[in-house]
């Protein structure tokens, strides 16, 4: 079932067109990839879909409905997103930080309850940040404040998870390990996961359909075999690529010439 749908949706920065009349829809509880060269307006087609940036061209519904329609309090409870350099440049803990996750479900002026607290605690706990809860959120490294991010996004508990460039500052133990994290989530929860990937093997393994860009138009769409292939991935990246299939998930992946 459809729970997005992008609607011949463009975007320009100033007279500078990067997103050039596209659509797609995206289903309920899947994992979604965004990939594409440098420039090829990934960032940008994710800010749309999270209103994060607006457009006037065309048209982003979440279940049947413009995303423009939402509230802003509304839109937090069911998106949540993960940017890099997601976390504040300032000196909160690291639990503050992922109790900020919580604020789009607590009243107004109210303070985090014993729940509120049990899911900060859970959250801490998953991606192993108990240890490192009162360290100041900018005396960490990039992977660090890579899983501040998504614990944060787990105690908002949405609806959809949008990442940007999730795996960027992680080390190969720590990609698998979020990306684990991530699956069981979506299993566990139902969520629906929208993910700008530069890692094509990694895209391959851990989405269930993919979206090529290329200038802001879509080059491929469909199931990660219908994408991942030899002519799409030559024309848009300008590369002669070795596809071998995985030996254990027989996916695709890209060997290097
Ligand atoms: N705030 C901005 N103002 C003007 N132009 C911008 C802005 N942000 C991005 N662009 C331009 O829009 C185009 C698409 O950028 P975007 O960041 O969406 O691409 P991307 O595919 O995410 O790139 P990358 O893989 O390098 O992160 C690029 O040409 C970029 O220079």
């Amino acid at each position: 079932m459809d729970l997005i749908r992008v609607n011949n949706l463009s975007f320009k920065y100033g007279e500078k067109k990067v997103i050039n009349n596209i659509s797609f829809n995206v289903n309920d509880g899947e994992s979604f990839g965004i990939i594409g060269p440098n420039g090829s307006g990934k960032t940008t087609l994710l800010r749309l879909m999270t209103g994060l940036l607006n457009s006037s061209d065309g048209e982003i519904q979440f279940n049947g409905n413009p995303i423009s329609n939402y509230g802003k309090k509304e839109l937090a409870r069911l998106f949540a997103v993960v940017e890099q350099e997601g976390t504040p440049p300032l000196a909160f803990s690291v639990e503050e930080v992922v109790a900020m996750g919580r604020y789009p479900w607590l009243k107004p002026f109210a303070n985090l309850t014993k729940l509120d607290h049990q899911i900060i605690h859970k959250a801490l706990t998953t991606f192993e940040l108990l240890g490192i809860r009162n360290q100041p959120v900018n005396t960490l490294s990039g992977g660090q404040r890579q899983l501040v991010s998504l614990a944060r996004a787990m105690v908002q508990q949405p609806k959809v998870l949008f990442l940007d460039e999730p795996t960027t500052y992680l080390d190969i133990g720590n990609q698998q390990s979020l990306m684990r994290h991530i699956r069981k989530w979506q299993e566990e929860k139902g969520l629906t996961t929208i993910m700008v990937l530069h890692d094509l093997n990694l895209a391959a393994q851990y989405c269930d359909r993919l979206v090529l860009l290329d200038q802001g138009s879509i080059k491929a769409i469909g199931k990660v075999e219908e994408v991942i292939r030899e002519q799409e991935i030559e024309k848009v990246y300008k590369i002669k690529p070795i596809l071998v299939k995985h030996p254990l998930t027989k996916v695709p992946q890209i060997l290097l010439n």
